[in-house]
């Protein structure tokens, strides 16, 4: 059914979910306050993070550089680009359930 369809879509921001624990953390050093999220608010709190951290490349601003950072950890990876939405939501998605309220 289509409302399934959006349940399992990680690009639909409107989806509720539930950061696992360090990732929670993260967007929480980001000003986040609670623990169930919308996907848009997800990757707002994740774009201040990245932001006030300066954590992109001065020269390319569309790298991020997080090897040093708990945002790699989280992510699994050192580097990625804002330009790839399908790498950058599947490695969000790791860290996340759907909350099916
Ligand atoms: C380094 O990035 C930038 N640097 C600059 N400078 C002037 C240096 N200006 C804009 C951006 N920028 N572009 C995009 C985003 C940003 C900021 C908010 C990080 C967000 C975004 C990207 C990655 C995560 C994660 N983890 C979370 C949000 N974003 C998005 C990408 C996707 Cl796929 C969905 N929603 C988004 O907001 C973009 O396209």
């Amino acid at each position: 059914s289509a409302d399934g369809a959006f349940a399992t879509d990680p690009t639909n921001e409107n989806k509720l979910v539930r950061p696992k624990v360090e990732f929670c953390s993260l967007l929480q050093h980001a000003g986040a306050t609670k623990d169930v999220f919308t996907m848009k608010e997800v990757m707002f709190y994740l774009g201040q993070y990245i932001m006030k951290k300066q954590l992109y490349d001065q020269k390319q601003q569309h790298i991020v550089h997080c090897a040093q950072d708990a945002l790699g950890r989280v992510l699994g990876v050192d580097s990625f680009s804002v330009k790839e939405p399908r790498v950058l939501f599947s490695m969000i998605s790791k860290n996340l359930v759907t909350v099916t309220s």
